[in-house]
């Protein structure tokens, strides 16, 4: 039991986790993370538990409960009739108690969800609580969420006590007029000294049975407390699909379209990001996106990736709706550098190796090549464990710049016909900041690119600046085309910027 126990609760984790990761990114913008991790490894355990192990606990108890009724009822049906009695009003209190339990198990699991996502938000922003100083509110604030799981514990404890309480006084008072009655049985000759012996003790090992299914019955209650989210996380179905059309690689351009696209993110339907928003970008050519901050030029960004999808109009690739295209085929024709390039904490070599689309079958000549076009070759190597080097949770061991051509490495291994860019805003240091624009041009090439342009030789060298205003591209031309508009909101924002 024990054994098929774990495999219940690892079976649950993978297929938990696995529904997981194929939820629509919105899913993610309104689920919190440590909640997530809390259904993973807590609940799946609690549930896995009192459906395996108490079970054969369970079993037992039913067993010898049966048998034993069984031989009251042999060797004194009226005897028997009498203490079963008991039975309806037990029943009705034990279910009273199990919908108790099970609501309670509800909360007390939430609320330990909610501790985990405190724990886990405050140790992964542990450079922020520190720089702060808020160590103490952060551990005033997890203090009482402890306190109150603490409490809804004790409130299970009562409930618990008064169920137990309740059946185990039912159990003494049986005893206790099975001894009476049967006095008076065996005084009117019903039955034999011999007779109410066996009786009792049958009725004392039913007694302990009882007991036991007591037992099993709250463990049950709290697993299928601990299950209702589970279930409900387990049957989601994902918003985006997985499946679509695959376009003929001969044919494939690259060539991007938005036409009147309408767009508000579904955690804030009622704020619009986009209303009316066109933009083509021509296959093989650098497309600057330019635009005020929260204007939602990473918003386009996401959408090309469809991580979310438009309320109306069309994005299109080479001319096909990409909503009809298979979402995972799509992505792998997309590169992205981001502003701050997320890397997972295994070695370099691993973290490039992850743009393949099978990275089991990269070679370390591969990773050195991409590393070396991406101007992260020489840095790397100067580390003492070169390719080797575990980066740190997040990438946390290296610095910006070293992020950025790691994951520029990253994208040339994954070799993509399109590439988006986020540009990096921070300022790196001067020879920094040659080396990633240099590895970014390098990366450019031949590609069809939309960037998100902060640098103004950027910008300059784009076959095209779109300007994004207010939820629409506003103006669209090179660089200078743009900049001799008299009143054109391009040259108002350059003017800002310098
Ligand atoms: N996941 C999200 N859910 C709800 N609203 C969001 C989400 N992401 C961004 N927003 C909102 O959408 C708007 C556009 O954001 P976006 O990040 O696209 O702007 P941006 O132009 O890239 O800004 P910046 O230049 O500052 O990076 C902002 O008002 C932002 O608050």
């Amino acid at each position: 039991m024990q054994t098929s126990g774990q495999r219940i609760v690892n079976r649950l984790r993978a297929s938990l986790f696995s529904s997981l990761l194929r939820q629509e990114v919105a899913f993610f913008d309104k689920t919190r993370t440590g909640e997530l991790i809390n259904r993973l490894s807590s609940d799946t355990a609690l549930l896995g538990r009192s459906i395996t192990e108490n079970l054969s606990d369970g079993l037992r108890a039913g067993a010898q409960a049966s048998i034993g009724i069984g031989m009251m009822f042999y060797v004194s049906p009226q005897l028997a009739t009498f203490v079963l009695s008991v039975v309806p009003p037990i029943s009705i209190l034990a279910v009273i108690y199990g919908r108790y339990l099970q609501k309670l198990t509800k909360v007390m699991q939430d609320s330990l969800a909610q501790t985990t996502q405190l724990a886990e938000e405050s140790i992964g922003n542990i450079r922020t609580v520190r720089a702060f100083g808020k160590e103490i509110t952060e551990i005033e604030k997890y203090t009482s969420k402890v306190d109150h799981v603490m409490q809804l514990a004790r409130k299970e404890a009562f409930a618990r006590a008064g169920f137990f309480g309740a059946t185990g006084l039912s159990g003494n008072l049986i005893v206790l007029s099975v001894l009476y009655k049967g006095g008076l049985l065996m005084g009117s000759a019903h039955m034999t000294v011999g007779e109410l012996s066996s009786f009792l003790m049958y009725a004392f090992w039913v007694g302990l049975s009882i007991g036991g299914l007591s037992s099993f019955y709250s463990e049950l209650m709290k697993g299928l407390g601990a299950g209702g989210r589970l279930w409900e996380l387990l049957e989601r179905k994902p918003e985006l699909p997985f499946d679509g059309v695959v376009l003929n690689q001969e044919s494939f351009q690259g060539t991007l379209e938005f036409r009147n696209v309408h767009f508000a993110y579904p955690a804030r339907p009622e704020v619009p990001i986009f209303q009316d928003f066109s933009l083509s970008i021509p296959s093989a050519s650098v497309t600057a996106l330019v635009g005020p901050s929260g204007s939602g030029k990473s918003t386009v960004l996401s959408l090309l990736l469809r991580l979310y999808d438009p309320i109306s109009g069309t994005i299109s690739l080479d001319g096909h709706d990409i909503r009809q295209l298979n979402p995972v085929w799509l992505r792998s024709k997309i590169g992205t550098v981001s502003q701050e390039p997320v890397l997972f904490s295994c070695s370099i070599a691993e973290n490039i190796a992850y743009g393949a689309d099978d990275p089991s079958s990269v070679t370390a000549e591969q990773i050195e090549k991409v590393a070396d076009v991406a101007n992260a070759g020489a840095f790397i190597r100067n580390f003492p464990q070169g390719f080797n080097t575990v980066v740190g949770e997040k990438g946390v061991l290296l610095s910006g710049g070293q992020k950025q051509r790691i994951a520029i490495a990253r994208a040339l291994l994954k070799n993509p016909k399109i590439l988006l860019l986020d540009e990096a805003t921070s300022a790196l240091d001067a020879e920094n900041e040659y080396l990633v624009q240099e590895a970014l041009d390098r990366l450019m090439e031949g590609r069809t690119v939309l960037i998100i342009a902060h640098r103004l030789s950027t910008i300059k060298n784009a076959n095209t600046v779109a300007v994004l205003d207010q939820g629409k591209i506003t103006e669209r031309g090179r660089h200078e085309e743009l900049l001799s508009k008299p009143n054109g909101i391009y040259r108002r924002l350059m003017n800002k910027q310098s």
